[in-house]
Order: structure tokens, then sequence, then C-alpha cells
């Protein structure tokens, strides 16, 4: 073998031409090179393209997009005037129609790879796309950075920490960019300090603004590194005269913290949620609880997983991974009584001011773990007859999975992020159930990420 290529992560400058046969989990072409594959983002199947080797693994190689030589039919304009490298566009250069049909087969190539029992015969059902397939996201969580005098606002192109400057992100809404970006011009005019990671100086890293789709009300979260910054309530008040805003929160973080958000948050100014409204039914919102990015979307998400949960008014609902309380508080109706599994204790709250919000009588939540928390139901001789799950993309815990196994729940719908999850826990899941169907749909346009409903029955 050629020596270059033998030394992991060397840098190399041969260009190489390569026919793209697939696209991978995350977007990228996929072809081979001397029997080896190779990743080239950019790349669509059926092209033949110029890449640059720009990293060799013993398994693998890393390119990078040259130029296109038979460029694919399914080829769409990269939206002008924004960095190819930034996250969130990774599909952005494919058809709409094509993301979604790549969006089913990521899903088929999870069964395949993980195979659980009778995998085949799952009826997996056309992706439903957004309704907007741009400017659907209503938060926007940018990092800020100043260098040699000038402030830079927008996010880290992936794996590195290159700020890219967002003047525009046409996934986003245009009221969330428009607010982050006054807020940049406040920093500035106010002398407010921006966290210096080189030279650890406290000060604002992240500014977050979230909008209500339905009250369009936007909240601000300052996250800093350090708690008393200089000018920061002077800039919490020009923040509140911004069109929209109804309140601004701070979060402290510290310098080693990998995560975006720290564990301290606190109010400046203003309300202390903003108001959401799903489906006829209204969710206060507070700075830290999870909410899909996509609202518009987010009413088919909920309507396709109450259609497949196919509730009966005998039944206890457990909502697990509640969030704020949405799935359990809309199907509260159709059942005797709703218990709702959360981790994050202002999610729990909201959710519980949620159910007084929308006047349900028959909705509980519990502060801590699913897995946790449901053997300790399931030992204080609850009925655990129906269940949604909606787990972060780390899927189902293991631990979880075994006391599903045993509590055995009639109805079982499980929400999804992450086809390769959901697929390795359908594995152990169809020891007792078979997959009736799963729908995917589309929350998050122009990137390779995809959300999935999938309805269980137990095998009889
Ligand atoms: C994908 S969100 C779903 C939220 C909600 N179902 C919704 O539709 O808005 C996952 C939620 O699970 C929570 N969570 C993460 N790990 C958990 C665990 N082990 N037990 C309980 N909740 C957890 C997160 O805080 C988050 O609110």
């Amino acid at each position: 073998m050629n020596k270059k290529f033998t030394n992991k992560k060397q840098h190399h400058e041969k260009d190489v031409i390569i026919t793209i046969k697939r696209l991978g989990i995350n977007g990228e072409g996929i072809g081979y090179y001397k029997k080896k594959i190779i990743f080239i983002p950019g790349a669509l199947p059926d092209e033949v393209v110029v890449a640059k080797i720009v990293k060799s693994y013993p398994h693998y190689l890393q390119g990078e997009l040259v130029r296109i030589k038979e460029k694919s039919p399914d080829r769409v304009a990269f939206p002008e005037g924004v960095d190819p490298e930034i996250g969130g566009l990774e599909l952005a250069h494919l058809s709409y129609e094509k993301q979604l049909e790549f969006k089913r087969n990521n899903m088929l190539e999870s069964l395949r790879k993980y195979h659980p029992r009778n995998y085949a015969k799952y009826k997996v059902k056309k992706t439903i796309p957004a309704p907007d397939e741009w400017h659907y996201r209503n938060k926007a969580q940018y990092q800020i950075e100043n260098v040699h005098g000038k402030t830079k606002l927008g996010l880290f192109a992936p794996n590195s920490h290159r700020l890219i400057d967002l003047p525009k992100m046409p996934t986003q809404s245009e009221d969330t960019q428009k607010t982050e970006r006054e807020i940049k011009v406040l920093i500035e005019k106010l002398h407010v300090p921006v966290a210096n990671f080189r030279r650890h100086l406290p000060g604002v890293k992240t500014i977050v603004v979230r909008q209500s789709e339905a009250s369009k009300e936007i909240q601000v979260t300052l996250i800093t590194i350090g708690h008393k910054i200089k000018n920061l309530i002077p800039l919490a008040k020009e923040i509140m005269k911004l069109d929209n805003v109804v309140s601004v929160y701070q979060n402290e973080t510290e310098w080693q913290n990998p995560q975006v958000w720290g564990n301290k948050t606190e109010k400046l100014l203003g309300k202390n949620q903003i108001m959401e409204e799903i489906l006829g039914k209204k969710f206060a919102l507070s700075p830290r609880a999870f909410f899909q990015l996509n609202p518009v979307q987010t009413v088919n998400l909920y309507s396709e997983a109450l259609k497949y949960l196919d509730l009966t008014p005998d039944q206890t609902l457990i909502d697990a991974y509640s969030g704020v309380g949405t799935l359990g508080i809309l199907a509260a109706d159709r059942v005797k009584q709703v218990i709702g599994i959360e981790t994050i204790p202002e999610a729990v709250k909201d959710a519980e001011h949620n159910v007084e919000l929308n006047h349900i009588k028959n909705a509980d939540y519990i502060q801590g773990s699913v897995e946790k928390v449901l053997p300790e139901l399931k030992n204080s001789g609850v009925s655990i007859d129906a269940l949604i799950v909606d787990p972060p993309r780390t899927g189902l815990a293991k631990k979880l999975i075994k006391t599903l196994l045993q509590v055995k729940p009639e109805t079982f719908v499980y929400i999804s992020c992450n086809p390769s999850t959901l697929a390795q826990d359908l594995v152990l899941l169809s020891e007792v159930y078979d997959v009736r169907v799963i729908q995917n749909v589309d929350m998050l346009p122009q990137t390779p990420r995809c959300e999935a409903i999938a309805k269980l029955v137990l095998r009889k």
C-alpha cells in the first residue's frame, strides 16, 4: 500500500476521481478508492467527482469535494451566501423529494444492519414532508466570540473551533435571526464582555432565542461564563425593548462544560415562560425545557403518534420522557390517567403548570429517570397498560427495556429521533412485540436527521 495512506490523519494533496455509490447516514457521498471506502461530504449518488483525500484511517478515507465532473439530476443549488461547512445543511444540495427518500432509506438501512426479528416485514411508510423546507427552526442557539475587536455570532463548523459568522441561516426563522443580530449590536454598544476562551476571561458565551409559533413571544437566554457580568442588566433591559421579547434569562456555565447549557438558570427580566399552542392545547415553556424545533411540523408528529396509540378510556398512559407534558396532555381526555416521567426539574414544573392551564385533572408528573421510575411504578401496583416513549438520541436504557419485557404494556408507541438506536432497541423489544408500522416524519429538512414513530403490538 502507498506509504502516504498508512499514516492516520496524515494530510494529502492528491486528487482522485470517485464515483459516488450512495449516501451515508450523515448525508455524505460514499465511494471507493483502491477498495477502501471514502466519505465525501457534498457529493451525491451517481456523481463522478474529483476529491482530495484529507485523512486516512485504517478502515476508511475522508475526502473533500474539489469538483463535480458528472452531476446528479437530483442536485439543487446550495443556499447562496452561506458557508457550506455549516452544520445543519448537510443535505441542502439535494432535492427535497430525494431528502425524504434518503430518510426512509436510512431507516431501512438501520433495520437491515441490526435486523430485529421479522424486520423485513415492517411497514416503513413514506416520510411525511415538513410544511416548510426553510425557515422552520424557531430556536436559535448562536455562539458569540470577539477576536481582535471584531464580534462574530453564529455556529461552529462541525468538529472545529472555527466560528462561522451567520448573517443568515436559511433554516432558521427570520424573527429569531433578527433578534440574535440585534442582541449582538447591543452587546457591542454596551461593552458587555464576551467570554474569551484563550485568555479565560468571563462573559457572554451563547445567545439562545426561542420563539413561540402561536403567540410569537420570544424568550432570550444569555449563557455566560461567570455570574457577575458587567452591564448584563442594562443589556437585558435593552433586549426587553426588542420586538416580541417577553423575557430574558441568564444561564451560567463553566469553562470545562462540554454541554452548551450550564446548571444555573435565573430570570433577569420579564415573564417566566413563553406560551406555545399545539392542537388546541397550551404549553408554557421555560428556557431549559425541551420543545420540538419545528413547531408547524410538530402538529403532524403528535397527530400521527396519537393515531397509532389507539387509546381506550380505561387505560393508564405512561408518557415517558415527557418534557413539558405535550403528548400526555394531548392524550389525557382519551384515558383514565396519565403519568409523565422526566429528568429535568424545570420541565416537570412546566408540565404541571401546563396540566392546570389546560384544565386537565388526570395527569401527574414524576421527576426522575424513566429507567428508575418505571420499575418503581410497576412495584407499587400501577397498571402500565399504555406507553409512549420519546427518548433522546441515545434511545432506551437496556435496564428499561428489560423492565418493559416484563411489564409488556398492551399499547406501545416509540417516537425516535435516531433510526440507529431505534433499530437496536427493537432487536430486544421484538422478542415480545411485533412492529406494525414505522412512520418517518421530517422535522428537520436539509439535515440528515429524521423523527420516526413505531407502533408496537404484543405478539399473541
Ligand atoms: C426528545 S425529548 C421529548 C420531550 C417530549 N416528549 C416532547 O415531545 O416535547 C426527550 C426528553 O427526555 C428527557 N430525558 C432524557 N433522558 C431521560 C431519562 N433517562 N429519563 C427521563 N427523561 C429523560 C429530556 O430532558 C427531554 O425532555
